[in-house]
């Protein structure tokens, strides 16, 4: 059985009063949320510290965005591993297509920093996905069978999630038909080794389009940006049907 779940990304957004604004708004929703979905939320480092209290005994499990694969050093910005794991963090994403595209992140850092992850307990949340370019040069699959290739070497495939991200549909409402998000992630299953994998989707997630695309029979769940900075629309995607 192939686990679901529900990550919001924050990205650079919320400061600490913020956030616990949002969980005031978005806890009390969670009451009749069935059991077979893992709620999470990956939040700015400032906000993790607050969040692994506030969420303590509730269902959702904390997330972050990014970590280092060194356990400590001279590594101006960043964070590790051991740092992230002290404070209670279940979940990390990395590999995000904005990490990418503007902090130079390659599949030879993705992997290391999976690694990291795994070493300390953490279940990473691998993101790939192609740019509109690839995608109309019919370069899709090809591109995310090459990221894969690289990124899980030497990578424990019993405690990893994927995202496929299309890079064009992320935060522009322009939305990847659920079909054709179905079906790359079903190439994507292919490439593993073990099929109980989760494949989440991720790419202008709304409460409108939520439920169609949880009812595609290869996609396991869904990595929420914008919809997921606010308690309702949140909620909807969670407690989709
Ligand atoms: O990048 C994303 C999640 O990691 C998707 O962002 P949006 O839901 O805002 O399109």
């Amino acid at each position: 059985m192939r686990k679901i779940v529900i990550a919001g990304n924050w990205k650079m957004f919320k400061t600490q009063a913020e956030s616990q604004e949002f969980l005031q708004g978005f806890l009390p929703t969670l009451e009749d949320t069935p059991q077979d979905r893992e709620v999470v939320l990956c939040v700015p480092f400032t906000d993790l510290n607050l969040l692994s209290k506030s969420l303590h005994g509730s269902r959702v499990q904390l997330g972050a965005q990014n970590v280092h694969w060194e356990d400590s050093g001279a590594y101006t910005g960043e964070i590790s591993g051991p740092m992230l794991q002290e404070i209670g963090v279940r979940y990390v994403i990395v590999g995000h297509s904005e990490r990418r595209q503007y902090f130079g992140e390659t599949d030879e850092t993705v992997n290391l920093r999976l690694k990291a992850a795994q070493r300390h307990g953490l279940t990473p949340i691998l993101c790939v996905g192609e740019t509109k370019q690839q995608r109309d040069a019919g370069e899709t699959e090809s591109l995310i069978i090459s990221q894969l290739e690289t990124d899980l070497v030497n990578i424990d495939q019993g405690n990893l999630v994927i995202a496929y991200e299309p890079i064009w549909a992320i935060g522009t409402g322009d939305t990847c038909e659920a079909s054709e998000a179905n079906r790359v992630i079903g190439v994507i299953r292919k490439q593993l080794k073990n099929p109980d994998v989760p494949i989440q989707y991720g790419g202008s997630v709304k409460p409108n389009n939520i439920d169609e695309i949880m009812a595609q029979p290869e996609i396991d769940g869904v990595l929420v940006g914008g919809a997921s900075l606010e308690p309702a629309s949140f909620a909807r995607i969670v407690n989709y049907k």
